[in-house]
């Protein structure tokens, strides 16, 4: 039997940076069609500014491993609506995860296929199980990176067709100076 190394490793609490992790970056132009307000977003996409980072230490996609992963989602807002992940259910959809609040403000939008969904405020220190079969996007909703830590099932899988395609049943908005969770004008069913 060959075992895997164990690994120990800090995390940057300050930056979220993960060292010796695969960097992913995704600007304002791979959320194309994301936002509800389009013009605000072709206006914004000028600067094309980084909405988040992901720092991840991936295993081979089998049952049983674990991947654990960081995002730094950036503050900013398009529109109303405030700087979101893309959001995604599990290619494997029973596949649960857990994240972990690490810096600044924010929450989660969780959501079932059928389109219930549900809304988790998130700061340091708050862990959220996202059950098997929720959909789940984060929303940075403060005004410093939103920074937390993500431990999911190495064959999970992301499947981000009807989110892309659908959007969630909520969207997370500042009105009024507030943070408000309202229903999506263009949700569809
Ligand atoms: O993949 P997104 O919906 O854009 O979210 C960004 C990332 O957030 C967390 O770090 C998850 O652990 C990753 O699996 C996910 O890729
Ligand atoms: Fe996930």
């Amino acid at each position: 039997m060959e075992y895997k190394k164990p690994i120990g490793i800090n995390i940057d609490l300050e930056t979220g940076v993960i060292p010796g992790a695969k960097k992913l970056v995704r600007r304002l132009s791979d959320l194309k069609g994301y936002f509800l307000d389009e013009d605000a977003y072709n206006e914004l996409l000028k600067d094309d500014p980084v909405v988040y980072e992901v720092y991840a230490v991936e295993q081979e996609e089998k049952e049983g491993d674990l991947n654990f992963a960081t995002t730094v989602l950036y503050p900013g807002k398009v529109g109303k609506e405030f700087f979101f992940t893309k959001g995604h259910f599990h290619s494997k959809a029973d596949r649960a995860e857990i994240y972990y609040g690490i810096k600044g403000k924010g929450g989660m939008l969780l959501q079932t296929p059928e389109g219930e969904a549900e809304w988790i405020p998130m700061g340091p220190g708050t862990v959220v199980y996202v059950p098997p079969y929720w959909a789940h996007r984060t929303v940075n909703t403060g005004d410093e990176p939103f920074i937390f830590l993500a431990v999911y099932p190495a064959d999970a899988g992301h499947d981000y067709g009807s989110i892309k395609d659908k959007g969630f049943s909520k969207i997370v908005i500042e009105e009024n100076g507030e943070v408000k969770v309202v229903d999506n004008p263009r949700w569809k069913e």
